[in-house]
């Protein structure tokens, strides 16, 4: 089943500014290429000996020379050496150093003619031993350049045409004003004091005031913060340079840097301006946490470059940087020391009033019947961001489009969400008629579960068609924005969760894969209880991180938890009985229930899809709208 209803999928929305960043394939193309040819060039000219040529020890030729069968010698100043005999063969030898002027005496007794010296070979291979020398450099530091000059004429659109003046960033000036980005009230207003300062930065460096250089805006994707950025920009009426962090991580050791100075280089030629840097985690990370093929020399010094550009920059030149990330935790903490990202302004995920207003925004341009309900439909997207919103009225839109209609209807935003959440249904059921009987059980134990269990979130819709993975989803929705989860909805969540599964059990008798999917999260979930939000009764009031890392563990080296073994085994136990213990709850409203969920079935197998509402009504209970919502004043 899909419990995604207080946190629905993020899916990848994308910033349209933001600039495909370069295949590996292709550096690895370059690299083979050139590896290649350096090998090439190392083996093809040294010119192997033909098999005419024959090897002579020093001893030989001396003997050889006395016989009087040398006819010349070119001798090299590494010692080797190359000549004729008198019977037209070529030979090679190796002189030792040992060997001196004595020897060239003899040689000349002998009457061999020396075309060569001590000194050294001809000019003409002496210069063929510099470039061999030399090629692997000169062609390193070629592919060096092009691949720098590639990749950025990339990011600036000018796709795969090397330009001869490096842009790596994209400049624009936004018309975007702050009345383009809804809600967020607070973060706006920290905002507004860069734009005051962009328009007049002779105004604080007058008044001996350090305006602010770094603002880091930290919240989840999709949730407007490049929107921000660019508001901050049009307001301003300043230049916007745009670059994601992401586009500095290159695989040779220098590149980034001499990209970020660039940046800074240019902003400081057109300033004021707006310096934005989206994914800043990709170069401001800890030095720990390093993809494989990216070195950590290079992010080390891209993240170098950047904190000596922010500490370098006069105040009052007047560029500001603003920088997005949904990790601050793996931010080193180099970035965030005062007069570089000093001030943090968090977009978290819009509140039901944010959602509104970003609703308005979105179907400013749209045709609306009377009947559509902003509010309502904001009731109905807990935990969408504003580009899930944005994506939203963008559906709805298509589908009174798909009905031949032009002005959108409430059912069209009740369908377009559901196809956010729900994912893309299939049009038809391509299951076998058991497994559409025994999915039908499934999806009617969760929802049966989730409507007697009285703290869980309320069903609203429970379906059979598969979408993706899932074969069928039940779908909850909360009456009330959640800040804070007690343990008895956390106990319903698991039971729940469990529900599907034991369904099967009750009805058919055994267990299937259906239920891996809801294991796995209501494991997730009990294990969470126990280690992170001390809800266990036998491990009491312990927090242990999230996710473990690496710790000395006393005689037995690293480990990675941090806690015990023993403490694990209690760990282990008490998710058990957690499980255990909603998994016999599951059971007893099931079998306490069975009418319902026999009739549930039934619907299901009809129709496909059934509404929240109808499954209230056959349960014989008001459905959740009609209930007094008890509890759900917010928090003082
Ligand atoms: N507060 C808002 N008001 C109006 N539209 C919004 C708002 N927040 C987000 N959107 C919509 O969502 C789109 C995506 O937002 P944006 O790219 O700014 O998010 P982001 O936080 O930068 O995401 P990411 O972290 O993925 O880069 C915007 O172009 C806009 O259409
Ligand atoms: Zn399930």
């Amino acid at each position: 089943m899909t419990r995604q209803a207080s946190t629905p999928p993020t899916r990848d929305t994308g910033t349209p500014t933001a600039p495909p960043s370069p295949p590996a394939w292709r550096h690895w193309l370059w690299l083979v290429a050139l590896v290649a040819f350096v090998v090439l060039l190392f083996f093809l000219p040294s010119g192997q000996p033909g098999p005419t040529t024959s090897k002579l020890t020093y001893s030989q030729l001396l003997a050889d020379a006395s016989a009087h069968k040398v006819d010349t010698i070119t001798i090299r100043s590494d010692g080797s050496a190359t000549g004729d005999l008198k019977n037209g063969k070529p030979y090679e030898t190796v002189i030792p150093a040992q060997a001196g002027q004595g020897f060239l005496d003899k040689l000349q007794a002998d009457g061999v003619q020396i075309t060569g010296t001590t000194h050294g070979g001809s000019a003409g291979s002496t210069i063929l031993t510099l470039v061999l020398l030399l090629a692997p450099f000169l062609i390193f530091g070629y592919l060096w350049w092009r691949l720098s000059q590639g990749a950025t004429s990339r990011m600036s659109g000018a796709a795969g045409v090397a330009r001869s003046r490096a842009r790596l960033f994209d400049e624009e000036r936004p018309g975007t004003s702050f009345a383009d980005v809804a809600g967020y009230e607070g973060a706006k207003a920290e905002v507004k004091e860069l734009v005051d300062f962009l328009q007049h930065p002779d105004r604080y460096t007058g008044a001996g005031a350090v305006p602010p250089r770094g603002v880091l805006m930290v919240g989840p994707p999709g949730t407007g913060k490049t929107l921000l950025a660019r508001a901050v920009a049009g307001e301003a009426s300043v230049p916007f340079f745009s670059v994601t962090g992401s586009s500095f991580v290159e695989m040779f050791v220098g590149v980034g840097a001499a990209r970020v100075r660039d940046l800074f280089q240019e902003a400081r030629k057109r300033a004021p301006a707006i310096i934005f840097m989206d994914e800043v985690d990709a170069i401001g990370s800890r030095r720990s946490g390093s993809s494989a093929l990216v070195s950590n020399d290079e992010r080390e010094q891209t993240l170098n470059q950047l904190l000596a550009e922010m500490d370098g920059f006069d105040p009052a030149t007047g560029i500001v940087v603003l920088a997005a990330t949904n990790r601050p935790d793996v931010l080193d903490p180099a970035l965030l020391r005062p007069g570089r990202f000093d001030r943090q302004v968090v977009i978290p995920l819009p509140t039901l009033v944010d959602r509104r207003a970003i609703l308005a925004v979105h179907v400013r341009a749209k045709k609306l019947d009377p009947g559509v309900d902003l509010d309502a439909v904001a009731r109905g997207t807990p935990g969408f961001s504003g580009a899930d919103l944005a994506n939203l009225a963008n559906e709805a839109a298509i589908v009174a489009v798909r009905a031949g209609r032009t002005v959108l209807s409430a059912g069209d935003f009740e369908e377009a969400r559901d196809r956010i959440i729900l994912g893309r249904r299939e049009g038809s059921n391509v299951l076998l008629p058991e497994e559409k009987h025994a999915v039908a059980v499934h999806e009617a134990g969760h929802a049966l579960v989730a409507v007697y269990a009285d703290k869980a979130d309320p069903v609203s819709k429970v379906t059979i068609l598969p979408a993706g993975q899932a074969l069928g989803a039940t779908q909850q929705l909360p009456l009330i924005e959640r800040h804070l989860y007690g343990e008895d909805f956390l106990q319903d969540t698991l039971a729940v969760l469990l529900g599907g599964r034991s369904s099967e059990l009750v009805v058919l008798g055994q267990g299937s894969t259906g239920a891996t999917n809801d294991l796995a999260k209501a494991t997730d979930l009990a294990s969470k209880m126990v280690r992170e939000f001390g809800l266990s009764s036998s491990l009491g009031p312990v927090g242990y991180p999230a996710d473990g890392g690496a710790f000395l563990d006393g005689s037995k080296g690293l480990s990675t938890r941090p806690y015990a073994e023993e403490t694990q085994a209690m760990v282990d136990a008490e998710v058990q009985r957690l499980l255990r213990q909603a998994e016999e709850r599951a059971t007893a409203l099931i079998k306490a229930h069975r009418d319902e969920l026999d009739h549930l079935v039934e619907l299901l197998l009809a129709h496909e899809t059934v509404d929240g509402a109808d499954v209230y009504a056959l349960a014989g209970l008001p459905a959740p709208e009609n209930r007094p919502t008890e509890g759900a004043a917010p928090l003082p």
